[in-house]
């Protein structure tokens, strides 16, 4: 490739962590940056838990996003453990992206995990998500308000659902990256195992069809994914709730809610596979799974990391 200047510019590469609390559309704006559901979304917080790792090739460059789950105060195990994978993914990467929800004013929280941030010592760009909620003039004081909580090298007003200066964010990312390989072949995007993310899509209809306290406390775990003569795949999983109250709203009446669900994330996973799914789900309780670090480890969740 070739620079402005008319040099050459070599292929570069590296790490990218996104970065901030809960619910500023960290997961939206990595599924707009790579292309591809990978983390899932929705209107309620600490909807990401494990680290989701998507791949952006570009013609001169590979960029490898981390996303992480939202930095927030932990409430129980659950909420410890996903602060430190966000704390763990800051000395890992070339740069950081410190995502914040521009449509809400700047407060201490926002100024805590600037601070967590600017101890890593990254390049950071500061990224001003869900724009299209707010006026022109409200933008600028809101960037104005966000950049003094920081060392910034760059600031990207954006709106993830609508695409706004996505491009624009990119090419910066790619000028604070080094020279470097191709860290992954070109056609991969995740290194989620095709099982989480089946997992995560069942977990995504889950928290938008049900309301109270059921959310925080379900797990999907896929114990089964088995390809049938006929083609179709065949999808065995369970959704783990802490309570028999809960099993009850998921179940629903005469099943109802938990076949809604079947439904809905079936159409997802076929989007994602390709194939015709038949997709079997269960829901069990497992006494409150939150606190208990056996359990969590059961479920995937590395806690020693
Ligand atoms: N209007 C608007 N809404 C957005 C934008 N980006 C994200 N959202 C919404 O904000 C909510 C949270 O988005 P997520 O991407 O799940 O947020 P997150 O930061 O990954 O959340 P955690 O997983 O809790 O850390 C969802 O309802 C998104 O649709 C945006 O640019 N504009």
């Amino acid at each position: 490739m070739t620079g402005p200047g008319g040099e050459e510019r070599p292929f570069v590469s590296g790490f990218v962590g996104i970065v901030g609390r809960p619910n500023v559309g960290k997961s939206t704006l990595l599924n707009a940056l790579v292309g591809h559901k990978l983390a899932i979304m929705s209107d309620k917080p600490q909807t990401t838990r494990n680290r989701i790792l998507g791949v952006l090739h570009r013609p001169a460059a590979q960029i490898v996003f981390l996303d992480t789950p939202g930095l927030h105060k932990p409430l129980h195990k659950l909420g410890e453990y996903l602060n430190r994978v966000a704390e763990a993914t800051l000395p890992e990467v070339d740069v950081l992206m410190h995502v914040v929800d521009g449509s809400l004013p700047a407060g201490p929280a926002d100024a805590q995990v600037a601070e967590r941030i600017g101890r890593a010592g990254k390049p950071t760009v500061l990224v001003v998500n869900k724009i299209d909620r707010i006026s022109k003039g409200e933008l600028y004081a809101a960037m104005d308000a966000y950049k003094a909580l920081g060392e910034y090298v760059d600031v990207v007003p954006t709106s993830a659902v609508q695409g706004t200066h996505l491009a624009e964010l990119v090419e910066i990312l790619e000028r604070l990256l080094p020279p470097g390989p191709k860290y992954y072949p070109d056609d991969m995007v995740t290194d989620q195992p095709e099982r989480f993310v089946m997992a995560e899509l069942i977990r995504e209809q889950v928290l938008h069809l049900t309301r109270e306290e059921v959310p925080h406390s379900v797990a999907v775990v896929v114990e089964e994914v088995t390809r049938r003569p006929s083609g179709v795949v065949y999808v065995r999983a369970v959704i783990l709730v802490e309570r028999e109250s809960q099993k009850g709203i998921l179940v629903g009446r005469r099943g109802a809610m938990v076949r809604e669900i079947g439904q809905r994330a079936r159409l997802e996973i076929e989007r994602l596979l390709g194939s015709r799914i038949y997709l079997e789900l269960f829901v069990k309780v497992k006494e409150d799974w939150r606190s208990r670090e056996s359990a969590l480890r059961e479920l995937g969740y590395r806690l020693d990391g």
